[in-house]
């Protein structure tokens, strides 16, 4: 009999159909389970049909590893995917969140916040559609993003990761899917997964739902919130990623009023798939089904059952997948979970495999491999950079703007943690978890960038933290201090005082009081800015966590470009007031969601 799933130009619910009448529970279970590269093992690929692999948060996919490395490592787990009985193809998953970010030389777009600034859907389009080609370069077909949150309080450490705490803002960002996955036609069905082919990714929205908007800005807290308000502010967006045709969902670690979304089957079942007609397939977060019980991890086995009964169609074990497959196993057999809700789960996963070509193209595409880095990507993030920025304040004296700056100075002052600091410009998920100081990839700092574009008459003296003799003796024209904060990711990221890291006040403070000063912030968020200090700078400038191309940060600095930038989050002036959302009563912010002032008249 002729297998009907392998021929390309059947219906893809025929194939579906037909595979799945041909897989025994042990091959339905191995397609639920995604197993992190550190403990996989080419036989367990193979003998037990495992769907997935991850390389995620915390692990070094492959210490060092060029993206030709990277590839070839894949391929080989491919092989042995295809080897299988039946021949289904792995999706490799990895966090590209603003570029393919684990890897050395590949581009590092703003994250997500700077986008959210730009307002700009095409450019978010354009930025996914380069990022899933640097993605498949190294082999990968499945990338963890966008985060579509609404981060309503800056005090969460994946802040960053939001575009906005605005939820119109992120829905209109969500066009950074079509580019990931390519447009799909019209009359598309909604909540249908798409994937326009070799140089597309399966795109993950993520966590569903009310991540950024947990008590406090806790990470992984409890959102709570009438239903009213977490369709309104928190799910909006993911109707547009269903119309967009979002292959996947990620279930978020965090609480609704107490439940955990990992175990919610009203969220996860009723609504998105039933309601919303979500038809691709909802992945687990990191282990995320050991936070389900206390001590964390322990009975297993209820946790299993809990969270594919609620609807989890995918678990990211990552590690102890024997126990996971073993455990599901015997859930079906004592019928605990019914044969339909795993089989509803498979076609869910065959669904996003065939529409993705996974079948006809399972490996990579060496090809590829010279995008990973091009100056046509570095371009197009130096745009993003440009358009990220927002003007906060320029000059003391109303008529006499202090930007923009004059390229031909005499004598120019670079100074502060973040002024020639690449691994600080990108911040988290970049080439680790927690990111990292320093040259971690290929880039421009923004001692590079105002070194490039300063004239050769020009003296540009560098100082990290400028002595007292630098300071008092040596007329400069202006001095540019970059501070703000260090890298981080997740629960590491929590902070309740928000102040600028690294004695950046003090440091800004020392410089201005003798120099004109224009600050560039590098942070994930807003932060404390007091009064005092506001009136000592001379210009400022917020430029999140803008990635390798700080030229972008010059561009307009110096005029060439303007200001375009508009602030997607609210910048509070205490955290004492804290959480403030455009639209609150008691709103009185320092500076307002969308401010951003510009070099013309407005
Ligand atoms: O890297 C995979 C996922 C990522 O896609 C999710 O957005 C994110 O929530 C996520 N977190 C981890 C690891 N989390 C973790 C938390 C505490 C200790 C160690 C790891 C992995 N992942």
């Amino acid at each position: 009999m002729s297998c009907v799933y392998k021929n390309p130009n059947a219906p893809t619910e025929d194939r579906i159909k037909d595979l799945v009448s041909r897989m025994t529970l042990q091959e339905k279970v191995g397609q639920m389970t995604q197993i992190e590269l550190c403990v996989a093992t080419l036989d367990d690929v193979r003998n037990l049909s495992i769907g997935s692999m991850v390389s995620g948060a915390g692990k070094e996919p492959l210490e060092k590893a060029m993206a030709s490395d990277w590839a070839e490592t894949i391929d080989r787990f491919q092989q042995a995917a295809v080897d299988s009985r039946l021949g289904i193809p792995l999706a490799y998953g990895i966090d590209a969140v603003h570029g393919n970010n684990r890897f050395y030389g590949a581009t590092i777009f703003p994250h997500n916040i700077g986008l959210g600034a730009t307002g700009d859907a095409d450019l978010a389009q354009r930025i996914g559609a380069a990022v899933a080609l640097e993605v498949r370069a190294s082999g990968i077909h499945f990338n963890f993003a966008p985060c579509v949150a609404v981060c309503r309080d800056p005090r969460w450490g994946r802040c960053y990761e939001s575009f906005s705490e605005d939820t119109n803002i992120v829905r209109k960002m969500t066009s950074i899917i079509t580019g990931l996955q390519g447009q799909p036609p019209v009359g598309h069905p909604k909540g249908y997964p798409f994937v326009a082919g070799r140089y597309n990714v399966i795109a993950c929205a993520k966590h569903f739902v009310g991540d950024g908007g947990t008590e406090k800005g806790i990470n992984e807290g409890n959102t709570i919130s009438s239903y009213d308000e977490l369709e309104s502010i928190h799910m909006a967006p993911y109707l547009d990623c269903l119309y967009k045709g979002v292959s996947t969902v990620m279930a978020s670690y965090s609480s609704w009023n107490e439940c955990k979304l990992h175990a919610h089957h009203f969220l996860l079942t009723e609504i998105l798939k039933g309601k919303l007609g979500f038809k691709g397939f909802l992945i687990s977060d990191w282990k995320a089904l050991d936070r389900l019980s206390e001590p964390r991890g322990s009975n297993y086995r209820r946790c299993v059952y809990t969270a594919i009964n609620a609807g989890i169609d995918m678990v990211m074990v990552p590690y102890r997948y024997k126990q996971f497959i073993e455990d599901l196993i015997s859930l079906v057999e004592s019928g605990e979970i019914q044969m339909t809700r795993i089989d509803d789960a498979v076609e869910r996963i065959l669904r996003v495999k065939f529409v993705a070509g996974l079948f006809e193209y399972p490996f990579s595409d060496r090809s590829l491999l010279d995008t990973i880095g091009c100056k046509l990507h570095r371009e197009l993030a130096r745009e993003a950079v440009r358009k990220s920025l927002v003007l906060l304040k320029n000059g003391k004296n109303p008529g006499k703007p202090f930007l923009p700056l004059e390229k031909n100075a005499e004598r120019v002052l670079i100074a502060g943690t973040h002024a020639n600091n690449l691994g600080y410009q990108c911040g988290g998920w970049t080439r680790y978890w927690q990111g990292s100081s320093g040259r971690i990839t290929t880039g421009t700092t923004i001692l590079d960038a105002f070194r490039e574009v300063m004239g050769e008459k020009t003296d540009v003296i560098y100082e990290k933290y400028p002595s007292p003799n630098t300071l008092s003796g040596q007329n400069f024209s202006f001095a540019i201090v970059g501070v703000g904060e260090e890298p981080y990711a997740e629960s590491a990221g929590d902070n309740s005082e928000l102040v600028i890291p690294l004695n950046g006040s003090e440091l800004i403070s020392t410089i201005a009081d003798r120099i004109p000063t224009l600050v560039i912030l590098i942070s994930g968020r807003p932060l404390v800015i007091e009064p005092w200090l506001l009136e000592k700078i001379d210009a400022l400038v917020a430029a999140w966590l803008p990635g390798t191309e700080a030229r972008g940060i010059t561009d307009v600095v110096f005029g060439d470009y303007e200001f375009e930038g508009r602030l997607p989050m609210t910048w509070f002036r205490t955290t004492e007031e804290l959480p403030i959302n455009k639209g609150d009563n008691s709103c009185d912010p320092l500076f307002p969601l969308a401010f951003g002032l510009t070099y013309k008249k407005e």
